[in-house]
């Protein structure tokens, strides 16, 4: 039996990835807050909707899926309730396995993950790593559960912040400059639904380019960046406004802001 405490936005992607992946509802069990959004969960994926304390005492693995400022009253919730052995795998950003450990006692197995969105669409990039009591046998089960929805990787925990910086909020990222691309071509007089099929589809085939290809990024850029052209023209412009420059200092704000959150 999986639980999944906190089932909004990252957790509904979760379950929705699971159920996809072969897992039957009767296996799963859900959470949330608020009445009428346990209704909709039971509804749209016929799983068990219980309280906390009542999903982690049945589940052998339990996906910690609330804000990270909800989590310190989560885990005084379901501390008394957990079976010996029990799996927590916490998908919060900033919240550490010794912040886990510590409210939970004992030596509980904890792997601290983070995912991101396109988990909807089975292209998640999820990076785990383990808590001190977190054997090879638990980072193997965080794995089984988590591959079928996207790409997997270890990384050491004093990563993690960085992580959750770089492909936690990375999609926020791409669906920003794809925004400010829309308007660029709203500028140029494009109708908006032209607009955006021609750079969703650009950001498509450049991504595929660039993970099934194995070219460096550069590579592939210069390959579009013709002498004297219309590429450079752009990227010059670029350049004069420091857009490299606002990505490095956007992402360390992220991270400093993913060690922040765990303290609230
Ligand atoms: N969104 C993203 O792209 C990513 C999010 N994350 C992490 O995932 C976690 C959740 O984020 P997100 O899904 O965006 O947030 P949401 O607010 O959508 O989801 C959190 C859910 O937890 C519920 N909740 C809060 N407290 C309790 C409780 N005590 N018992 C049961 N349910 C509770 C909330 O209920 P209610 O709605 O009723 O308040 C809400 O449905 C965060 O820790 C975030 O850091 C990680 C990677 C990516
Ligand atoms: O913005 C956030 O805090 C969460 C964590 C990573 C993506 N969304």
């Amino acid at each position: 039996m999986i639980a999944i405490l906190g089932t909004g936005k990252m957790g509904e992607a979760l379950l929705s990835g699971l159920v996809r992946a072969g897992l039957r509802p009767h296996e799963i069990t859900a959470t949330a807050r608020r009445p009428e959004r346990a209704e909709a969960l039971r509804e749209r994926y016929g799983v068990r909707v219980t309280d906390n304390a009542e999903a982690a005492k049945s589940a052998e693995t339990i996906i910690l899926a609330v804000k990270p400022q909800d989590m310190a009253s989560l885990l005084a919730e379901i501390a008394p309730h957990l079976a010996a052995g029990s799996l927590i795998i916490s998908v919060a950003a900033g919240v550490t396995t010794g912040f886990v450990e510590a409210r939970l006692g004992g030596e509980v197995p904890v792997v601290r993950v983070m995912s991101n969105t396109p988990v909807l669409v089975d292209e998640a990039m999820s990076v785990i790593s383990a808590g001190e009591h977190a054997s090879e046998a638990h980072l193997k089960r965080a794995e089984d559960l988590l591959s079928p929805v996207g790409k997997v990787l270890r990384i050491p925990e004093s990563q993690q912040d960085a992580a959750t910086a770089l492909s936690g909020s990375g999609p926020a990222y791409f669906f920003y400059l794809v925004e400010a691309m829309v308007d660029a071509g709203i500028l140029l007089g494009m109708p908006r639904a032209a607009a955006l099929d021609m750079v969703t589809q650009s950001i498509v085939g450049a991504a595929i380019m660039l993970r099934d290809s194995g070219e460096h990024p550069v590579i592939l850029r210069e390959a579009v960046t013709s002498p004297g052209g219309t590429t450079i023209a752009a990227i010059a412009e670029l350049e004069r406004h420091k857009v490299r420059a606002a990505f490095l200092d956007a992402i360390e704000a992220a991270r400093d802001r993913s060690r922040q959150l765990a303290s609230g």
